[in-house]
């Protein structure tokens, strides 16, 4: 057995498979699957992961590995088969799949120490290593001479820990971060219009369209190997931002949660656990879809079930969407299991998220509450997985591994045999059309615990508005409301839908929407040349001047901004006091958490923000949501957008009246006879469900077919045109007769990083051979991505269409 089995850290498709090294004599005794290893490759030294160890190979003269990183192998071996399951799952590469479990820090090359953790007496040679010092360089390990074997007997012991040391702990406090300085589709405009000669700056000005979220200067320095003057040009020309952030470690550990114990549940609650907890008990896996309207109790059962599998020294883990992993939720966990939690969320730094994760993978840690990822947390003996909202976007990952969550977990849970809950007041279509069937077992909370009535809601349409004059952006009903609410010392919580702003265009005067003649889909706005494109089926027109219905010439795209309505608010009501919660005011750490406070506190009459006040809020004196403008969403170049418009309502619509006070809510609209906004003001999810399921058929989306999108890159359009058409002939030729192949057709964003991008989706019913099919079609491609940059990505059962 003096032969490793290993996937190299080169993400290369020639090269996805193991590749087998000589174990030297003096790891033989240490080395198991999961660790990680430096080995020759080619020229190079590079890192790659374990996944077997073997007497025999079918190679002659093979090389030696070069080192050991971890003393503890950092993936199980139940990981180790689900990176292998996810990467044929998704159609990425084993090596991708592998770095998507683990941390940011175990994917580079920190520098380790040693820490000495014991006063008692070590062996003699390790005594001599550390020399009476606590910490020592991991590289001294290699220089005196002393076995690993006995390090890591050390480190079973618990006498010597390694750490990983981040450099942003040691040296820095605060790190430069950079972030697009306007909408993304005027960064698009500028990169149309940027000089051929301005290079660097039109690749990260790409990268930023691609990504506008925030990100650190230096590794974008890094990325693109450039320097600070380029991105001072972008900062000139007003397109990124930069600004400092504060690094910490141990976010949680200094605040003190209030301890709190179970409550006796509502009858409901008590037959929504029951199956689960016998479940637990026997071991036996199912996913349970929990459909309990908002305030119905649904973290309570899962904070039992969990105890449960505390009790039974098993463990847990909990996904709850990041937008919603708020100090209030995360109070909740903490508040009943104490420091037996562990945090993981993008908020945190590099060290304090590894940190986490290695109170998990040490077993210091029953409970793991996070984002999409903490799906992977390395527990050996998994008790429960639950999914709250699991209606949530965020739980799929839109680059490689293109992966959900929810299949994930499932997996998991038949890996440990343990339930899987799925939570939602408005679950997907997906899941509640498998509960319909028996695949999941459905239980329903049609109850509020404290039994009252949801509120009500009132629809106003905008039409009406502006025909009485009114151009603002508030209805007469929501402002005479909000005085009233003011004048009482009740609060109000008004959303902006925001998703979808300035791509689509809309009659003022009659609320019609130019959708595509072929695809029941809105047509999408592209300022740069005035024209309104189809995303699926590339049909496209120029931008009229006059409403096509009703002549009108108020017809134009949507575009306003948190900032311009907190004006027009202030403007309005002068003496509301207004507090703004966007992507620009909770940027800064923390300040999610004192802008929540500042309200609970009374310091504010109206909280005006962004989806990210939809969910999980919980204040008893808000009486009153309006919601700004229902529709902005309806109209995204997206099957799944009367969904989603259901499910942001009803969300939101479940932050008021949560307590004593009755609550009300006002929806402004220009379509209020449009179904899903009609539905969700009765908060009737199965009419919806009904109604939607019968669009899905029509026009034939899932859950009644699969998709799967392939989308090609190239620099040069006509290679990538070729080479989808190669695609989709390739796939024509060996799919079943039932399935459909649409494309070629343009990507919604045609041109990224000078690169034109092109792709095809495939809606298909039964294709038991479609991956494997879409790896080899990649495959015959390899040559050309290696040396002509070509790039394609496939993504099954896509969920970012655009
Ligand atoms: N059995 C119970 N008895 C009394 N109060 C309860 C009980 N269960 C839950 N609650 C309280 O009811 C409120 C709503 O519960 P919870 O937040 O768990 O609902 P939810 O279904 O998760 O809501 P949402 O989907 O809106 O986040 C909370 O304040 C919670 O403390
Ligand atoms: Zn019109
Ligand atoms: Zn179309």
């Amino acid at each position: 057995m003096n032969i490793a089995k290993v996937i190299v850290d080169v993400p290369a498709g020639s090269i996805n498979q193991t590749f087998d090294y000589e174990i030297p004599e003096r790891f033989q005794e240490m080395l198991r699957p999961g660790m990680r290893v430096i080995v020759p490759f080619g020229s190079r030294k590079v890192m790659g992961y374990v996944v077997a160890r073997t007497g025999e190979s079918d190679f002659d003269h093979l090389k030696e590995l070069i080192d050991i990183l971890d003393l503890t192998p950092i993936l199980t071996p139940e990981l180790l088969d689900l990176g292998k399951w996810l990467a044929e799952e998704t159609i990425s590469l084993y090596i991708t799949a592998f770095q998507a479990m683990l941390p940011q820090v175990l994917k580079a090359n920190y520098k380790k120490e040693l820490e000495r953790l014991t006063t008692e007496s070590l062996s003699e040679q390790l005594e001599v290593l550390f020399a009476g010092r606590d910490f020592i360089s991991y590289e001294e390990l290699g220089n005196a001479g002393v076995s690993f074997y006995q390090v890591q007997k050390a480190i079973q012991a618990g006498d010597i820990a390694v750490h990983y040391q981040v450099k942003s702990r040691v040296t820095k406090k605060h790190i430069t971060f950079l972030k697009p300085a306007r909408e993304v589709y005027l960064l698009e405009e500028a990169l149309q219009d940027m000089s051929n000669k301005a290079k660097k700056q039109q690749e990260i000005l790409a990268f930023f369209i691609e990504r506008p979220e925030e990100i650190e200067l230096n590794y974008i320095l890094k990325k693109f190997g450039t320097t600070r003057a380029v991105i001072n040009a972008l900062q000139n020309k007003n397109l990124l931002t930069a600004l400092k952030k504060e690094v910490y470690r141990n976010p949680h550990d200094d605040q003190a949660f209030e301890k709190t114990a179970a409550l006796t549940l509502t009858k409901q609650q008590q037959k929504a656990l029951k199956p689960v907890r016998q479940h637990i008990h026997e071991d036996r896996h199912d996913v349970f879809l929990l459909h309990g309207v908002t305030g119905s109790g649904k973290t309570e059962i899962y904070l039992q079930a969990i105890q449960d599998v505390i009790d039974k020294g098993e463990e847990a883990i909990v996904l709850v969407p990041e937008i919603s992993l708020t100090p209030q939720m995360v109070r909740r966990f903490k508040g009943r299991f104490g420091s037996n939690v562990a945090v993981l969320h993008s908020a945190l730094s590099h060290g304090e998220k590894y940190d986490e994760w290695r109170r998990v993978h040490r077993k210091e840690v029953q409970v793991v509450v996070g984002a999409r990822s903490a799906v992977f947390a390395p527990f050996e003996n998994l008790g429960i997985i639950i999914i709250d909202e699991e209606h949530e976007n965020s739980y799929k990952q839109e680059d490689q591994p293109r992966y959900h969550a929810r299949d994930v977990a499932i997996h998991r849970g038949e890996n440990h045999q343990c339930p899987v809950i799925l939570g939602s007041a408005t679950p997907t279509l997906e899941s509640y059309a498998r509960a319909q069937k028996g695949v999941y077992q459905l239980t329903t909370l049609n109850k509020r615990t404290n039994d009252k009535a949801m509120p009500e809601v009132n629809i106003v349409d905008m039409r009406d508005e502006l025909h009485a004059g009114n151009r603002s952006m508030f209805s007469r009903s929501l402002k005479d409301n909000m005085e009233e609410r003011i004048k009482r010392g009740e609060q109000i919580v008004l959303l902006l839908n925001r998703r979808g702003y300035s791509t689509f265009v809309m009659c003022r005067e009659c609320g019609h929407v130019k959708e595509c003649p072929h695809c029941d889909i809105a047509l999408t706005f592209h300022k740069y040349n005035n024209r309104l494109k189809c995303h699926y089926c590339s049909f496209e027109e120029p931008m009229p001047m006059y409403c096509p219905s009703c002549s009108s010439d108020l017809i134009r795209f949507f575009g306003t901004g948190t900032q311009r309505i907190e004006e027009s608010l202030t403007q309005l009501i002068p003496e509301a006091r207004v507090l703004r919660m966007d992507v620009d005011t909770t940027r800064r750490k923390g300040a999610h958490e004192k802008l929540l406070t500042q309200f609970a506190n009374k310091e504010a009459d109206i909280l005006l923000g962004t989806q990210m006040i939809a969910k999980g809020l919980d204040f008893e004196n808000v009486t009153l949501v309006g919601v700004l403008t229902a529709d902005s969403m309806l109209n995204l170049p997206d099957f799944r957008s009367s969904e989603k418009t259901f499910q942001l309502l009803t969300q939101v619509s479940g932050r008021a009246g949560r307590h004593e006070l009755p609550g009300e809510v006002i929806v402004q609209t220009y379509t209020p006879e449009h179904y899903s906004i009609e539905m969700a003001s009765h908060y009737n999810f199965i009419q919806f469900y009904q109604h939607e399921m019968k669009v899905r058929k029509k026009f034939q989306y899932p859950p009644y077919v699969f998709l799967a999108l392939i989308t090609v890159s190239h620099q040069n359009h006509v290679t990538a045109v070729q080479t989808t058409q190669k695609i989709v002939k390739t796939l024509r030729t060996y799919v079943g007769e039932d399935t459909v192949i649409l494309g070629p057709s343009p990507s919604p964003i045609s041109r990224v990083k000078d690169r034109y991008r092109w792709q095809c989706m495939v809606k298909y019913k039964q294709e038991p051979q479609l991956r494997t099919l879409i790896y080899k079609i990649i495959r015959q491609f390899d040559e050309e991505m290696r040396k002509d940059d070509l790039q394609i990505s496939a993504d099954m059962q896509p969920y970012q269409l655009m």
